[in-house]
């Protein structure tokens, strides 16, 4: 199983890029930049990271098909592709439906948004001339002339990854993605995404072990396990606040305990959660605990079909040492 680390471009570029050259040296593979408009402009993010770094992995963790057209989003990620020398990944997902009401955006038509998305971009990083008559997207001979390899001596055809969470969309990023990034922490997730995938991958005649399966998870780790808690509660409040119906069904949570949450965090009360959300519910949506923990559910993941595990936000009390903590993790995997 391969490691990535997400990083929330809500702090200063150069210090994220401080952490992804930490992270590089220590084992991991992958950096995801999340995008959302009240954040720092993901692509700006990325192209630092990749003058700050020689072999990591750098990508859009993930980007939607609305706040920008899709050949804005193909010459952004094909910029930065040149810039990285070949290491950067685009990701899409539906995007995140309750920041498009402060632009006004309806985020309509999801599905087919997001698959003419990834399959127009990827046609424009031919570099040859494409015209796209979809049902969310018109190209009518539209170029990037850079895109050409033989220009650029970088090659273009960069892996897609589809960030899902539905059922739907889990199947749509079978038959189209080079990765799909999901949103769990828990085994039981992914052996349920992995029915829809699998729908997906056979419609498109595809083999599953060709799609990197993975785990885009809220992970919390320390020395201190309580500590690891308590930086984590919070964040998987926000998750079961939004989760679906089914999702909280199968991990055993009631509508009762997501309204009791949604009343807390509405009141800004985090220390009321400490309590409202149990450990066990926690570690439904969250990677959390000291190294040992941390270790067997990585390993658990592993056993449920994860081949990449990226250690989302927190990552625990301290950034610098949950990498060095996860570092260790890697290199005893
Ligand atoms: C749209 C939604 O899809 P979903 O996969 O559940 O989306 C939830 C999240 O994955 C989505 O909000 C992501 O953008 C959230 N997200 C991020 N969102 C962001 O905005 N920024 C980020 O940086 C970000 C990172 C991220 C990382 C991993 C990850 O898994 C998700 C991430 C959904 O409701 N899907 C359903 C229904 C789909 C649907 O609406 N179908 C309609 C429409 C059909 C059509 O499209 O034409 C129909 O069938 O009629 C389903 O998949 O079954």
């Amino acid at each position: 199983m391969k490691f990535g680390i997400e990083f929330v471009p809500n702090e200063p570029v150069f210090k994220i890029a401080a952490y992804t050259k930490m992270a590089e040296d220590r084992g991991f593979e992958y950096a995801w930049i999340t995008d959302h408009y009240n954040n720092r402009e993901v692509y700006s993010t990325i192209s630092v990271l990749a003058l700050s770094t020689n072999k990591i992995k750098l990508g859009a963790g993930v980007t939607n098909p609305y706040t920008r057209s899709p050949v804005v989003t193909a010459a952004s990620i094909a910029s930065v592709n040149e810039i990285a020398g070949g290491r950067a990944i685009l990701g899409i997902g539906p995007g995140d439906k309750m920041t498009f009401e402060a632009l006004g955006l309806s985020g309509e038509k999801p599905l087919s948004a997001v698959k003419e998305t990834a399959e127009a971009v990827r046609e424009l990083l031919t570099g040859k001339k494409i015209t796209y008559d979809g049902n969310t997207i018109q190209l009518k001979n539209a170029k990037l002339d850079f895109a050409d390899p033989k220009k650029t001596g970088v090659n273009m055809n960069l892996p897609i990854y589809i960030g899902a969470q539905g059922p739907k969309m889990l199947e749509m990023a079978g038959a189209v993605g080079d990765g799909i990034l999901i949103n769990g922490s828990h085994p039981d997730d992914f052996k349920a995404a992995a029915i829809q995938i699998q729908k997906g991958a056979a419609a498109a005649n595809r083999d599953v072990k060709d799609i990197d399966i993975a785990a885009y998870t809220c992970f919390s780790i320390d020395a201190d396990a309580e500590k690891a808690y308590a930086s984590a509660k919070p964040v998987t409040a926000f998750i079961i606040a939004g989760a679906s119906g089914a999702l909280l069904e199968r991990h055993g949570i009631s509508e009762e305990n997501k309204t009791e949450i949604a009343g807390a965090i509405s009141k800004g009360d985090f220390k009321g959660l400490n309590t409202i959300i149990t450990d066990d519910m926690a570690d439904r949506f969250a990677v959390i605990g000291d190294f040992d923990k941390c270790m067997k559910k990585a390993k658990e993941l592993e056993r449920a079909g994860v081949t990449q595990l990226v250690a989302g936000s927190p990552l625990g009390p301290n950034k610098e040492k949950s990498i060095q903590l996860i570092g260790q993790i890697i290199s005893e995997f």
